[in-house]
């Protein structure tokens, strides 16, 4: 039987290989959000969705999935007791020590499950897929951008679970918890990732987000040291500063108009996920705005439409 017909058939190439071969947007016209940049990243938004998926599924039988059992006992102990009882909540809260104005820390991620969300990461960056850099403050060439209103954003889709559960069974109470003025400021969600290293992106200048809140956790895994890249929290009100080292899976918590700043890394790499909320269109709680909330509201998920309002 002659079967050279079939052979012969060039098979059309699926989108993970399609994305693989996309001409990017060069990096000097990324740093001047030339209008082109955007374009290309919407041209191509359902293509890049598409192999996250191919990639996600041709990878299943090896990849992590990943959930909050990354997360330190404790905390998640308290998070799920609270969700079962809010009147519980107070050991959430006990959790959380506040080490500036506004700044509370916390062990967030188990330090002993870092390394399986390290390869991830990994895995992530091996699949050649194009990303869009976060270009916030300065372009993070080894960033991420994690939320999907984002453009080249990480779409796996077991990540964006994940992502949506530390946002909403996580983030979004406890923030609450801690900061109950940026209640109606909170349904909008944004995150990226960040890693410093000395002689590729270094530091970060004083500024505030455009967040109500921002959680801020480290990635270094146990033995993974750095030297440098502190963190400085200013407190407006005492004009001191308060300068912070992460130290593995710890999460510091804070108002997103806390000025903050990293000093320069000098050795080794820092990496982090840095997650935001605030309100509808971009909005941010008002100076001095109060607000009393039942346990019963804050342990809650707000049921309103995700707006494409992306901060940068
Ligand atoms: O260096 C850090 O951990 C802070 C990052 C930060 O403030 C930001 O990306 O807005
Ligand atoms: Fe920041």
């Amino acid at each position: 039987m002659n079967n050279t017909a079939t052979f012969n058939q060039t098979n059309p190439a699926s989108p993970l290989e399609r994305a693989r071969t996309l001409d990017l947007p060069s990096r000097e016209a990324t740093l001047n959000r030339a209008p082109s940049v955007q374009q290309f990243w919407n041209r191509n938004k359902s293509l890049l969705s598409e192999a996250w998926k191919e990639w996600e599924s041709n990878h299943q039988d090896s990849l992590l999935i990943p959930d909050t059992s990354l997360l330190d006992k404790n905390l998640r102990d308290a998070v799920e007791q609270a969700w079962q009882d809010p009147s519980k909540e107070s050991a959430v809260q006990a959790l959380w020590k506040e080490v500036s104005a506004n700044v509370f820390m916390c062990q967030f991620f188990d330090p002993e499950r870092l390394a399986e969300l390290r390869d991830y990461l990994e895995n992530i960056a091996d699949a050649k897929i194009p990303m869009r850099a976060p270009y916030g403050i300065a372009l993070n060439r080894h960033g991420a951008m994690l939320d999907p209103r984002s453009e080249g954003f990480l779409a796996a889709p077991n990540f964006q679970t994940f992502y949506r559960e530390l946002l909403d069974r996580y983030m979004r109470p406890i923030a609450r918890l801690l900061f109950p003025e940026i209640v109606g400021y909170d349904t909008q969600t944004f995150g990226f990732s960040i890693q410093y290293q000395a002689g590729m992106d270094t530091s970060l200048r004083p500024h505030t987000d455009a967040s109500a809140a921002t959680l801020n956790v480290n990635l270094n895994l146990p033995g993974e040291s750095y030297t440098g890249s502190e963190v400085d929290f200013y407190d407006t009100a005492t004009g001191k500063t308060n300068q912070l080292r992460f130290q593995p899976g710890v999460a510091m918590l804070h108002r997103g108009n806390v000025p903050h700043a990293a000093h320069p890394i000098t050795s080794g790499t820092r990496t982090n996920f840095v997650l935001w909320l605030y309100g509808d269109r971009g909005q941010t709680p008002l100076a001095g705005a109060q607000t009393t909330l039942d346990p019963r509201q804050r342990w809650s998920t707000p049921q309103v439409a995700y707006d494409e309002v992306a901060p940068f």
